[in-house]
């Protein structure tokens, strides 16, 4: 079965480019760095920032208690409206999250050229580097990140000479990758129940919807404090591409969905076209894991699920760190809009994608299916140059 890592062919737009800023050493953001003025930064500095977060616990992303008899139906609510929502109760201990949060600080404290002998192949998906929707920007993001495929020893290996420091980093992220592989398979059965789908519609997910092929990939998100965190972005506006991602932050504030006001921003690509839209801080809850819906989500609920636009702040004096792990169908399998939930009012508002199919035509190298902005994938997918 081929993976999408294995599946997916050069991102050759723009060569991958690599962090060059020793974040720790600038006093300023320099001019490569500065995008305009970030609206909707969650809150104040220092001090009362600590209160900012406090505040934060009445943030209105649903948290849902995977013991709760109603966790379905909260999902399908929350995936319909927000397309992002906190899960607590998920049985994965503190502890491994403690642990893959030392391996990954141990990870982005190497020297700059000891990293880059981990660096992303431009023709590749995993090791060290700048996220891929960097070079649809024309700044430069405050962040430097690590994608994992499967086993990360290879890379790790290019990191660490001595196997006691690689294998540590290794254990860590297969577990990691066994845990969120239970718990991704949970909560797909869990929303896609909400819709009234059983696992024979799903016809790629085995006999007992094992969904045993599954692709999922994960990447590890360091961002640097930051002099002047408002003319600084970590990650830029994005939606993900799979079916969903689950998202482990640390304590430090930064991740913000759009939550847009109803009505699609009309033809535009810029989110910010939709006058009455706002970023909405999902605050770090001790023990939660934060689910948004991805592209290939929305597509297979045939509209139903909100891809969600989403981006990272960064801050002033705390570092930050997230863990993203993306949740596949197997790299060949091609999705289309879920039978039950094409009426005949409402045909298939998609055409059939697969993952690695449809990273390439967000890279903007596949077929534009429908033209532009015509009946096929909406143009928000298309991540616009900043104008
Ligand atoms: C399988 C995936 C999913 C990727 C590409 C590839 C590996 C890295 C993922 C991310 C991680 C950071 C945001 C994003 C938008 C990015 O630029 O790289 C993600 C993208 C996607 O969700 O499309
Ligand atoms: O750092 C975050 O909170 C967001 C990370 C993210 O969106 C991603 O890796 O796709
Ligand atoms: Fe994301």
């Amino acid at each position: 079965m081929s993976s999408v890592a294995e599946s997916v062919r050069p991102h050759s737009r723009n060569l991958q480019q690599q962090p060059c800023l020793d974040f720790d050493a600038v006093h300023e953001v320099p001019e490569s760095h500065a995008w305009p003025q970030v609206e909707d930064y969650p809150g104040g500095y220092g001090v009362e920032e600590e209160e900012e977060e406090k505040e934060d616990q009445s943030s209105p992303i649903p948290v849902i208690d995977l013991a709760e008899a109603n966790a379905a139906a909260r999902m399908r609510e929350a995936c319909e409206t927000w397309g992002v929502f906190q899960v607590t109760n998920h049985g994965i201990p503190m502890r491994l999250f403690d642990d893959v949060e030392t391996q990954a600080r141990r990870l982005f404290a190497l020297p700059a050229q000891q990293k880059l002998k981990a660096a992303r192949s431009p023709d590749g998906l995993t090791g060290y580097g700048i996220a891929r929707i960097a070079t649809f920007f024309s700044k430069l993001l405050w962040s430097e990140g690590f994608t994992i495929a499967g086993s990360p020893a290879e890379h790790a290996r290019l990191l660490w000479s001595h196997p006691q420091d690689y294998s540590q980093f290794c254990e860590a992220m297969e577990e990691y990758d066994r845990e969120m592989k239970k718990l991704a398979r949970r909560l797909m059965w869990l929303m896609l129940a909400s819709l009234g789908i059983t696992k024979e519609d799903v016809t790629w997910a085995g006999p007992g919807g094992e969904m045993d092929g599954a692709s999922a990939m994960f990447q590890l998100n360091w961002y640097p404090a930051c002099p002047n965190p408002e003319r600084a972005m970590g990650l830029a506006e994005h939606t993900d591409s799979p079916l969903f991602a689950i998202l482990h932050q640390n304590t430090t504030t930064g991740l913000q969905v759009l939550q847009d006001g109803g009505a699609p921003a009309a033809g535009g690509t810029n989110s910010n076209s939709n006058s009455n839209s706002r970023w909405v801080t999902v605050p770090p809850l001790p023990g939660a894991l934060v689910v948004n819906v991805g592209d290939l989500l929305h597509i297979f609920t045939n509209g139903r699920f909100k891809s969600v636009m989403h981006r990272a702040v960064v801050n002033r004096t705390r570092p930050r760190l997230s863990v993203a792990y993306f949740w596949g169908p197997p790299g060949n399998v091609w999705l289309s809009p879920l039978e039950k939930l094409v009426g005949p009012e409402n045909g298939p508002l998609y055409p059939s994608m697969s993952w690695p199919e449809y990273l390439k035509i967000k890279a903007g190298e596949g077929i534009s299916i429908g033209g532009k902005g015509g009946g096929g994938l909406s143009e928000e997918m298309w991540l616009a140059p900043k104008g």
